[in-house]
């Protein structure tokens, strides 16, 4: 039996003048331009389901990152669960992202915390790329962040670091402090007062102390399972109780943000004074009138931006802090030079006057040193593209979730040498690298315009405190062990952390007559 009789004779040869059509349009279209064939960035081999995860686990992400990257290059491709992600490790391929392709990858990827945390992407850290997000910024920068507030800044900063300060000079001598919980103390207090006009140390309504409910929001922003496997990884987020720990984290954090803001709008803002009013009354003043940026803020915008300042400049400036006195305690030599510097550009002075720390120049080394060693954010935010575009040679497809490893790049022995690995300020001295600079030789605070918004003004919050810190006090590990063995070792994700807290016998400077 042949063809013929099973199907009409008409249909058959249709079918065979459609099918002898297409071939010659096939072949006439890849005579022209051939078959687009996408090249990937290289790829560790992964295994089903799980992707890639079975090489994060073990060590910090952005190190297990590190490691993959010395052996599949600068750009790599991995795969966590079903979702595939960037991963960049040099200052070159950086370069591509936050300056030649900036408008690409200028985006976030949505994650489960992130949305719920941020009032649904109404904030700035974790919005896609939107007019929403670049009001919200034009808003930080300018009523936070900007010159317009400077004078008031350095006012809470110097009243609070001379608390600091009084506090370590009341303290029982030969007793160490625990220097993580001080500086806790002394930035969400400079924070605070700053923001919102006073400490808010008290929970007002019945939940978790502060601290608390700032570690949950902050390992809540690390991300679920759901996030990556999203079938079953929403199951799991579920019945692990994932889901309704975010849900209680959200409604601490709210309860918390809402008493800031309910107090800030029963208060008779036109009967203060522009110095009296803190960037919360500004923010409830741009909600109820027509203001110059053509935005009027809903009180859920003026949350988000709360919850952003909360989440984003307390924990990594306290971070930073605390890897500078480790790294600065465990080099005698760099701790013998800073202090000299500190103390002989200040002479004696009463306890009353305030340092002056713009011609402390090994200081701001130190600080950078310290930034480019231990990025508290080391694998940055994520980034998403927004449209096909390439890195290097590789395709790179929209909605790519993109990871730039700041960690690999400050340590790239390419661009530092071979000490990289080391604490070693003075490598500044004849080099012109500045913070998220032009070469992206160290990216702790981002590039682009998705940079961090304090990327001028944190490093100074943490040069003063540490200045103050060396000006008064000599420091030492407790328990007789050797400064130069002090734990370095790091934890964390998001915001990466020294593993084991940070204590330190202060011992009052005694001047020679
Ligand atoms: C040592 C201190 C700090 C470090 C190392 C740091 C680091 C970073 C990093 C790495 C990013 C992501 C940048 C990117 O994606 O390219 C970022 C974003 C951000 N940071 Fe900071 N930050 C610090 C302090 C602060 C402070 C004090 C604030 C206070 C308001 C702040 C607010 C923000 C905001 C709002 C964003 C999101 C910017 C955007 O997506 O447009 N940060 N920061």
């Amino acid at each position: 039996m042949d063809i013929f009789t099973i199907f009409p004779s008409w249909l058959v040869s249709t079918a065979l003048v459609l099918s002898m059509s297409c071939m010659f349009l096939f072949t006439l279209r890849s005579n022209r331009s051939p078959m687009f064939v996408p090249k990937l960035p290289p790829s560790p081999p992964k295994l089903p389901i799980i992707g890639n995860l079975h090489q994060l686990l073990g060590m910090p992400r952005h190190q297990a990152l590190w490691q993959l990257s010395k052996e599949y290059g600068p750009i790599m491709q991995i795969h966590i669960g079903s979702k595939p992600l960037i991963v960049i490790s040099s200052p070159t391929m950086a370069k591509q992202v936050f300056k030649n392709q900036d408008h690409i990858f200028c985006s976030r990827p949505i994650f489960h915390a992130t949305k719920r945390l941020s009032y649904n992407h109404l904030d700035i850290a974790f919005s896609p790329h939107n007019n929403h997000w670049r009001e919200m910024r034009k808003i930080l920068v300018s009523e936070f962040l900007g010159p317009k507030r400077a004078t008031s800044f350095n006012h809470v900063l110097v009243t609070e670091i001379k608390s600091m300060v009084h506090f370590l000079s009341l303290h029982p001598s030969e007793v160490a402090v625990n220097l993580n919980e001080l500086f806790l103390a002394t930035v969400k207090g400079l924070v605070c007062k700053f923001a919102f006009g006073k400490s808010y140390t008290e929970q007002t309504l019945k939940g978790p102390s502060w601290e608390v409910m700032l570690d949950e929001t902050m390992e809540m922003l690390n991300g679920s399972l759901g996030d990556y496997f999203p079938w079953l990884g929403r199951f799991i987020d579920q019945f692990s109780g994932w889901d309704s720990k975010l849900e209680t984290c959200f409604s601490n954090l709210d309860a918390y943000i809402e008493t800031i803001v309910n107090e800030h709008q029963n208060n008779t803002i036109a009967k203060l004074s522009d110095e009296d009013k803190d960037f919360v009354h500004t923010l409830v003043e741009l909600s109820t009138i027509e203001n110059d940026y053509g935005y009027r803020l809903t009180k859920e915008d003026v949350k988000a931006l709360i919850m952003n300042v909360f989440t984003g400049g307390i924990d990594t400036t306290v971070v930073t802090m605390v890897w500078a006195m480790s790294e600065i305690t465990r080099s005698a030599r760099v701790m013998k030079k800073l202090q000299s510097e500190i103390r002989n550009c200040t002479g004696r002075i009463e306890k009353d006057q305030k340092l002056d720390i713009a011609k402390m120049t090994y200081l701001k080394m130190v600080v950078k040193e310290t930034l480019r060693l231990h990025p508290p954010a080391p694998l940055l935010i994520p980034r998403e593209s927004l449209s096909h575009c390439q890195i290097g040679v590789y395709d790179v497809f929209p909605t790519t979730t993109v990871l730039i490893n700041g960690w690999a790049i400050g340590r790239d022995p390419e661009t530092w040498g071979e000490n990289a690995a080391e604490f070693y300020p003075e490598r500044f001295e004849n080099l012109e690298v500045e913070y998220g600079g032009r070469n992206y030789e160290m990216v702790p605070f981002g590039g682009g315009r998705r940079s961090c918004p304090a990327m001028n003004t944190a490093p100074t919050t943490i040069e003063f405190t540490i200045a103050n810190l060396l000006y008064w006090f000599d420091w030492e590990v407790p328990n007789g062990v050797k400064n130069e063995d002090l734990n370095m070792q790091e934890e964390g994700s998001l915001v990466v952390r020294k593993e084991l807290p940070l204590y330190l016998v202060p011992r009052k400077h005694m001047w020679e007559d």
